[in-house]
């Protein structure tokens, strides 16, 4: 049912829509001093997924939905103290309001059936009316929360890492803005937007975005059940305990990835890309697999375009990242954007880099990725 919304067809047919959504929204944040780029991102991101899946309209809508998002995120781990003014007690709060946004509005739905079916919603209405069906409104209602609070903080805080972690790699970012600059100048109308061809030549991107993943380690612990007892070198895990996996382990460990620490897209030009194995678990693996891997992947690949074939951006304040143990920006990510041809400079020009460079040194020296990686060590030291 997933892939109505998240399958290669219905992704081809949302890229000019993913890509005018960032145009706007490039555009209005170049007009502006700074930007918080997690915070904007997510906005972006929350309203495109949130109109695909329930035809959310912000503008139009008394409430607001993400803010109840966002409570339930900052206290989805916290000490379980259900009183007013706790991070938990907040988190419950946001997903009841939440859960109740959306029965009203599977209520409203089944009273007034639309004829046709425009957004997600409306497949799973669908789904429900079927006799044989397994779905019930409960675990209906369940997936559309699930679907909303995994589509816009995973992907805003992935798009946040990469710039950041282009703005301290010049070269990376020298090759992925050629990249998309000869996309635009092999293209026959120059003002067309983006094909499904352009999308899947984007291979440097695609590494970049692996690469990404690989170090930002948004989910840092899934979990599986022992259905038998399973022996690992000398031990053994007796069949129904839980496992927590933590990829940064595996994402970290330089028998797998040599130089772990480093970001250096180009490792991916002689390794799988696509799904999961054993080494690379960013979007989890087997049955559980992540369902919007691909729609991740249309978002940041699109964003990516816009950002690099028309602005340089400048890093203002913050970048300081904190794990908690999810990945943070407790000051957020500040840019200060500006469009390409009216500065009439390259955005890897060496100006941009050196005041990027600046403003890295002064403010974090401190915190670069290894710093984080102490703080995994001990968030990993319990591992299985
Ligand atoms: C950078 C972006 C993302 C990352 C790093 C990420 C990571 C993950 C991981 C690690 C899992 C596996 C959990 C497990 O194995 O137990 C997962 C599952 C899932 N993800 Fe994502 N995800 C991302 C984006 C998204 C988006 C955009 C959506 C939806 C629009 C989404 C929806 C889901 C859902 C529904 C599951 C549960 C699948 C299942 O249990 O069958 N994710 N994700």
């Amino acid at each position: 049912m997933v892939l109505y919304l998240f399958g290669p067809e219905s992704l081809k047919k949302m890229l000019n829509e993913v890509e005018t959504v960032a145009t706007r929204n490039l555009d209005k944040w170049a007009g502006q001093e700074s930007v918080e780029l997690k915070d904007v991102t997510a906005n972006m991101i929350f309203d495109l997924t949130a109109k695909k899946l329930i035809s959310y309209d912000p503008e139009k809508s008394s409430e607001n939905l993400r803010e109840n998002f966002v409570a339930f995120i900052q206290g989805l781990i916290s000490f379980p103290l259900d009183i007013p003014g706790t991070a938990y007690h907040k988190c419950l709060q946001g997903r009841k309001k939440a859960m109740m946004m959306l029965t009203n509005m599977l209520e409203e739905r089944r009273a007034n059936p639309r004829k046709v079916k425009s957004d997600f919603f409306d497949y799973v209405l669908e789904e429900l009316d079927r006799g044989d069906t397994i779905l019930t409104e409960a675990i209906a209602l369940d997936l559309m929360f699930v679907l909303l609070f995994a589509s816009f903080e995973t992907t805003s805080l992935a798009i946040t890492v990469a710039v950041r972690l282009l703005t301290e790699n010049p070269q990376a970012l020298q090759k992925l803005t050629e990249e998309h600059e000869n996309i635009i100048r092999n293209r026959e109308n120059k003002e067309s937007g983006l094909t499904w061809k352009e999308y899947k030549s984007m291979s440097y991107t695609f590494q970049l975005i692996n690469e990404t993943v690989r170090l930002a380690n948004i989910v840092p612990g899934v979990f599986r059940k022992a259905l038998k007892d399973i022996k690992i070198k000398d031990y053994t895990i007796p069949a129904g305990w839980a496992v927590m996996v933590c990829p940064p382990a595996v994402h970290l460990n330089p028998n797998n990835y040599k130089d772990p620490l480093e970001f250096n897209p180009s490792r991916w030009e002689r390794m799988e890309q696509k799904g999961a194995s054993k080494n690379f678990m960013a979007f989890g693996g087997g049955m559980r697999f992540c369902v919007g891997t691909d729609f991740t992947k249309v978002q940041m690949a699109v964003f990516l375009h816009c950002l690099v074939t028309k602005y340089r951006w400048q890093i203002v304040r913050g970048g300081e990242i904190v794990r908690t143990p999810g990945l943070q920006f407790p000051n957020g990510l500040h840019v200060h954007l500006t469009v390409k041809d009216k500065q009439n400079q390259d955005p890897t020009s060496e100006s941009t880099f050196e005041n990027n460079t600046k403003f890295l040194n002064s403010n974090y020296a401190e915190d670069d990725f290894s710093q984080e990686h102490v703080k995994l060590d001990a968030i990993q030291a319990p591992r299985c």
